[in-house]
């Protein structure tokens, strides 16, 4: 394709668009009926089974999804992040160069390093072992990792490696996101990970000198070196803000932040917390995926069948949204990990070559785990507005418990939810139905399901490590693949930067308000007012105070 062509310019885009049209009133219920259709939607690797029968599209649809595909395939663009979790004596270049030797002396560190720590042979400056780590990183410095820590959290295998230790993720520059973070720990038995692509991310930067100060104050500024290390790409900055550089562990500008969690960003902290061993069958799992997504043919390949069913429904049926709805609590920072990694590679206005987009791309997702968010937010997804749902189950739960005498374990109540969702959200409830029910007439609009809301299941054997690295590696593929056909530049985010440039301005203004009484100036009139009445009604904090650390 020529590079300003835009992807709804190609014939199987068109083609596309008037199947939309016709395709508009088939109703889920009808094609729920079509047996072969539906058999055909079933894909599975690995024992992880995608069924995406439920999705407002016929094997037709696919088939044009996948000539769609072809025209704008990964080929020719490479999703470095693969490199992060490939075997040893894989091969794969960037900028001319195999980037594997370098993504395993990291790795062989950091196992070097967290047996070191985990064993007790790398102590703190009081001579004690550190069994607690507090990670400070925001985005994809943060949420990845956390959301695999909170996955393996009950993972009994995981329990037991993490016997006597603590994990905790520092990312808000709230204070008070500082003071739960420190409360309960001694700084004599704590381990700071400062973890920074760019070591010059404003809050991370700001909790990593207060903590530096928390340990500093507390044992002394030669404690810096046994109780601080950092994981960035910018090792000279490491070094300037004290850290010895031995003590840090590298990753690439290659590697987009929010897909480094197989990095060093992720892979440090949770084998300090997990062990090493741990880690590497996460990082097996999402290699494993990274084959599949590479060799398998589009229908029977899951991030590519999963990217190519999100753009249907975002550019071709119109849905903008998108809910992921895990039942399992283990995975309740799944949903959080995917708004950033979809969010911010996809929420793009202009193709990449800066053309504006005449269509819509890029999803807002949401999500909480089944079966609290029934609780919650399913009433506008049943009755109010069509937003296609992902379904997550898992077959055999991290903690089963079963009760002498309920009807079914608590696994399977939690399951009965998973497997009826989608069957209500598709075929809703009919007035005939409802008439025969003798649902009195004035109730019958307010108990009417219109139905025809697409959703797909995806039932994984287990939440291991590997599983999670499975699930984690199927998202970010299938972001890449919508990326790739809407012909947007998923690996760049110039959006957030122009609140932070604000936020200088605003810094700037408060801190010249507060040592030298400079008026408010150079804002519209709403953010004058609002700064001057923040101002005047915090006007008690001294200019210069002491250093405060909280204390809870
Ligand atoms: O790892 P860093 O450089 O501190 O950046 C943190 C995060 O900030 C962002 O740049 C967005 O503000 C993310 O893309 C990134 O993951």
């Amino acid at each position: 394709m020529a590079s300003t062509t835009l992807i709804c310019d190609s014939e199987p885009w068109k083609d596309l668009k008037s199947h939309v049209e016709d395709f508009k009133k088939t109703h889920l219920r009808d094609l729920m009926n079509d047996k072969e259709r539906c058999q055909s939607m079933m894909v599975e690797f690995d024992g992880m089974l995608l069924d995406y029968s439920r999705q407002r599209a016929t094997l037709d649809t696919m088939d044009k999804l996948y000539q769609l595909a072809e025209i704008n395939s990964t080929e020719n663009r490479s999703v470095l992040h693969v490199a992060l979790r490939a075997p040893r004596d894989a091969v794969i270049y960037s900028d001319g160069k195999n980037v594997v030797p370098d993504v395993w002396n990291v790795l062989d560190k950091i196992k070097d390093f967290s047996e070191k720590v985990r064993s007790g042979s790398w102590v703190g400056a009081t001579g004690k072992p550190l069994k607690d780590v507090i990670a400070i990183g925001i985005g994809g410095s943060f949420l990845g990792p956390l959301f695999v820590h909170t996955a393996l959290q009950t993972d009994p295998e995981a329990v037991e490696f993490a016997k006597g230790r603590q994990l905790r993720f520092l990312a808000n520059v709230d204070p008070i996101d500082v003071a739960r973070n420190i409360a309960g720990l001694n700084p004599e038995t704590t381990l700071v990970v400062v973890v920074s692509k760019t070591f010059t991310t404003a809050e991370t930067m700001l909790n990593a000198r207060t903590l530096r100060e928390w340990i500093s104050s507390a044992l002394g500024p030669f404690a810096v070196a046994k109780h601080m290390v950092a994981v960035s790409t910018n090792l000279t900055l490491v070094e300037k803000f004290g850290i010895d550089p031995n003590n840090a562990f590298a990753f690439w500008d290659w590697v987009g932040g929010r897909y480094s969690v197989c990095s060093a960003v992720g892979v440090l902290p949770l084998s300090l917390q997990y062990g090493f061993s741990m880690v590497e069958k996460f990082l097996n799992g999402a290699s494993s995926i990274d084959q599949h997504f590479r060799s398998a043919p589009f229908e029977k390949n899951i991030p590519v069948l999963l990217g190519l069913l999100s753009v249907w429904n975002v550019s071709f049926l119109g849905y903008p949204a998108r809910a992921i709805l895990p039942y399992s609590q283990a995975l309740e920072k799944f949903a959080p990990h995917i708004q950033q990694v979809s969010m911010e590679s996809n929420g793009k206005g202009v193709s990449i070559d800066g053309v504006p987009l005449p269509y819509e791309a890029g999803e807002i997702d949401f999500g909480e785990p089944g079966t609290n968010g029934q609780h919650s937010f399913y009433q506008l997804i049943h009755q109010g507005r069509v937003i296609p749902c992902d379904f997550i189950g898992i077959v055999k739960s991290q903690q089963p418990v079963y009760l002498k005498g309920e009807v079914v374990s608590n696994h399977d109540e939690l399951m009965s939810n998973f497997f009826a969702q989608p069957d209500a959200l598709a075929y809703g409830k009919t007035l005939e139905q409802l008439l025969k029910e003798n649902v009195p007439q004035h109730l019958i609009p307010h108990k009417m399901f219109s139905g025809n809301r697409p959703s797909l299941s995806l039932l994984l054997p287990s939440l291991n490590a590997c599983n999670i690295g499975q699930l984690l590696a199927s998202y970010e593929h299938r972001i890449a693949v919508e990326g790739f056909v809407w012909g947007i530049n998923s690996f760049d985010q110039w959006g957030v930067e122009l609140g932070k440039s604000l936020a200088t301005q605003v810094r700037k203004q408060l801190h010249a308000s507060r040592t030298k009484g400079e008026p408010v100036e150079g804002f519209n009139f709403s953010t004058t007012t609002l700064l001057t009445r923040y101002l005047e009604a915090s006007s008690d904090i001294p200019a210069d105070p002491p250093t405060l650390l909280p204390r809870i």
